[in-house]
């Protein structure tokens, strides 16, 4: 299975794109497409086997638009795209220009005889039919040529856009006009007046650009957020070779040049620091605001800031593979994904075009059959038709979107898709890990206690085998027991037989003796007898210390207690939790004791511990089964199932790539409260959305019956059919600024 994204052109609407992916969707081998009308691409997911590109771009063709391929780099994309822009933009202004020029002068020219005031600066021919006939045409037929082709185009798929209302609004208004300025004869000779509407249709082709203008002024804006992270990156890099220092662009380093960083210097790409210390500012990345410590061996972001010290690393990732680069790939892919929430949206659009047309003809229809007044069975028909154009409503979700994953980003949070994004404002438990989510994740031995006391050197002896056996485990546990080794100088010897069993611990065999670490329950399934050591045991554990047994030739030999501090912000984000309403639940597979004391100190009630790391992802489905929303809130491997399982996974960004992958959100720091930051941003967004979607209604609504002539025969109203396209308009520009709105999103934190 491939992953492709593919720039789309043409797209007025969102019903072009939700045609575009039923054509993409058509095709065979194409698994899952998601069109994005505010980003203007699809992503698609294809079997390489059964189809191609081509084949792809070629159904789009067909279709009526045009798919081309996203370049790989991110930021040649960006000066294609800009440049792509740019002619467009500048034509579109070109069109508004025209459309809105002479709209004012028939507008105008139009004032006397709609009051019949006597304007002596007005000059009556402005007013000339045949004149006002020829300022038209260009108007009707240049600037609105591109809804007549997205008409023709929906036409031929059997489908209905907002394109379509346009172009039989306004046709219906410069045709009905035209037949009048050649025959007025005919209207006057029935006892009807003979007035034009030139100025109607030249004012609705205008003010529909208007609105294309501002919408592409706001998608230019929405995008800030990625084009602030890309901005980020140095231009140059000053590296090491030969001896010698030299700066060179930042295309040019490669992957194990060794680079130079002084004080206040921006640091080029990732990298592990081989050489002197300093502190470093990587809020602008991972949003972690005090400046973090680096030393040899530590690991460098490439954008983050130095501040202190001077010091050389050695590049690790350079290009797309840094981690700054993969940041804007996550922000890109999840501003162009579609939230649940827009399907609905979507299908609005779909048979709300066909309805209004409906509608607009009934309207046409019982005007003239009631007074056989052509004229007002025209103009009625037209306002319909104008009125309730949908464009807005493919605005209202996909802008908060691209505002709302852009705003995380920039607070840290990376959200995969909006998916994620809506859902997270649902959730009801919160399920922790412990290990390096509540706790540092850098355990340390801070006892170490032996049956036989130091006799023969016997702890040095033991330590030696617990290192040796440990330094195979990757677990973090056994990285603390092989720290501790090291600092207590012994020497480490090979081990034979190694074995990890997930949950409960290591063994193997060395010099000869088979060595077992782990937990108490597994000492006791292997029928060893534990008696000896476990009231000592159970102090450290409701100390939070975690206690590893050791067993030399099936008898224990010694325990260690590990000790690993809380973060700083555990237990203030769990109060934060808790009052958003959430149900925390912290899920070990440490033992009891320790865990309780770990929640206690965190304040969280309900826990989940011992759970083997296979039975973790059934402990979320169990919850999920008593209906309720869960988040899960991980960083290990051994969390990677739970993360899938829940219905929204987020790992911490520190945490291992596995966890990061199997996540639908990454928090870039350590910090749980980005979680707190989350829910409410996904609340925010959601809110918006909301909105969004009902400022886009309430103008179709409110006005199609207005338009229609509902309150003629009452009032003697009649919309203007120039009011109903300024409402169209104005509906599109407030659901944009709306959108708008949720740029000011700053977390709140509660305490
Ligand atoms: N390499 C090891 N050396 C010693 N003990 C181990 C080792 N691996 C696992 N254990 C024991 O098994 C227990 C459970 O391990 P597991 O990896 O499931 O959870 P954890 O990492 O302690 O906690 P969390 O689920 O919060 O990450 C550990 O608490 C430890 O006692
Ligand atoms: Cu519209
Ligand atoms: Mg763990």
């Amino acid at each position: 299975m491939d992953n492709l994204t593919v720039k789309l052109q043409g797209m007025s609407c969102a019903s072009c794109a939700s045609s575009i992916e039923q054509a993409i969707k058509s095709v065979p081998g194409v698994i899952e497409c998601n069109v994005n009308f505010g980003m203007e691409q699809a992503s698609i997911q294809y079997d390489s086997q059964k189809t191609s590109l081509a084949t792809i771009q070629a159904t789009v063709d067909a279709a009526g638009y045009k798919a081309l391929p996203l370049p790989e780099m991110a930021a040649d994309e960006d000066d294609n795209d800009r440049k792509n822009r740019k002619s467009e933009s500048q034509n579109l202004q070109r069109k508004l220009w025209t459309a809105g020029i002479i709209s004012i002068l028939l507008v105008v020219g139009g004032i006397p005889a709609m009051t019949g005031l006597h304007l002596p600066f007005i000059p009556a021919w402005l007013h000339n039919f045949w004149l006002q006939l020829v300022l038209t045409a260009p108007v009707q037929f240049w600037c609105g040529k591109s809804f007549y082709i997205g008409a023709w185009k929906a036409l031929k798929r059997r489908v209905a856009t907002m394109d379509t209302l346009i172009a039989l609004g306004t046709s219906a208004a410069y045709f009905y006009s035209v037949f009048v300025t050649f025959f007025p004869g005919l209207f006057i000779a029935q006892g009807l007046n003979s007035s034009v509407y030139y100025e109607v249709a030249a004012s609705v082709v205008a003010l529909i650009l208007l609105g294309k203008t501002l919408e592409n002024l706001a998608k230019g804006e929405t995008s800030e957020a990625i084009r602030k992270l890309m901005g980020l990156q140095a231009k140059t890099a000053r590296i090491v070779r030969n001896g010698q220092e030299l700066e060179v662009p930042l295309a040019q380093v490669e992957i194990g040049d060794i680079v130079q960083v002084r004080p206040g210097e921006q640091i080029p790409v990732d990298g592990e620091v081989i050489e002197g210390y300093s502190t470093i500012d990587e809020a602008m990345v991972t949003g972690e605001s005090l400046p973090v410590k680096k030393q040899i061996g530590d690991e460098v972001i490439g954008a983050t800031i130095n501040k202190t010290g001077s010091f050389k690393f050695r590049t690790t990732r350079i290009g797309k593979d840094t981690f700054l680069a993969q940041i804007v790939k996550m922000v890109q892919d999840a501003q162009g994904s579609k939230a649940p929430i827009q399907k609905l949206a979507d299908e609005v659009t779909g048979w709300f075009v066909p309805a209004v047309i409906a509608v607009a003809l009934a309207t046409f229809i019982i005007w003239f059959n009631a007074t056989g007044n052509i004229t007002l069975a025209t103009v009625t028909m037209v306002e319909v038709l104008i009125i309730a154009c949908p464009c807005a409503l493919g605005l209202a979700t996909p802008t908060a979107v691209m505002v709302g994953t852009g705003k995380g980003a920039e607070n840290g949070i990376l959200i995969k898709g909006a998916e994620s994004l809506e859902l997270a404002h649902k959730i009801q438990v919160i399920v922790l890990d412990k290990t390096g989510t509540l706790t540092e994740g850098k355990p340390t031995v801070t006892d170490f206690v032996t049956i036989k006391g130091t006799a023969n050197s016997n702890e040095l002896k033991l330590l030696k085998f617990a290192a040796s056996v440990e330094r195979n485990s990757e677990h973090p546990l056994g990285e603390a027991v092989v720290r501790y080794g090291e600092f207590q100088e012994v020497i480490l010897t090979d081990v034979k037989d190694f074995e990890a069993i997930a949950g409960s611990g290591v063994r193997g065999v060395v010099e000869g003796k088979s060595i077992a670490l782990g937990t108490l329950r597994w000492m006791q399934e292997l029928g060893f007898d534990t008696d000896y050591l476990e009231l000592r045991a159970k102090a450290w554990e409701s100390a939070s210390k975690t206690v590893v047994w050791m067993a030399v030739e099936g008898k224990i030999e010694a325990i260690l207690g590990i000790a690993d501090a809380l973060k700083p912000s555990s237990a203030r984000a769990v109060k934060a939790l808790q009052k958003l309403g959430l149900e925390v639940v912290m899920l070990t597979g440490d033992n009891r004791t320790t865990a309780e004391s770990i929640a206690h100190a965190v304040g969280i009630d309900r826990i989940f511990a011992e759970v083997r790391p296979d039975q973790k992802a059934a402990k979320i489905q169990a919850l999920q089964a008593q209906g309720k929303i869960v988040a899960m809130v991980g960083d290990g491997i051994n969390d990677a199932p739970a993360l899938a399982a829940s219905d929204v996974g987020i790992a911490i960004g520190t945490g291992t790539d596995v966890a990061i992958a199997a996540s639908d959100i990454t928090l870039i720091s350590g910090d749980l409260q980005g979680i707190v930051t989350a829910i409410q941003l996904s609340r925010a967004t959601m809110r918006n959305i909301r909105e969004n979607l009902f400022f886009a209604f309430i103008y179709n609504i409110a006005g199609i019956p207005i338009a229609a002539g509902i309150l003629y025969p009452i009032f003697g109203w009649l919309l203007s059919p120039i009011i109903a396209g300024g409402a169209m308009a104005f509906s599109s520009v407030s659901v944009l600024t709306n959108a708008l709105r949720l740029r000011k999103f700053q977390p709140k934190y509660i305490t």
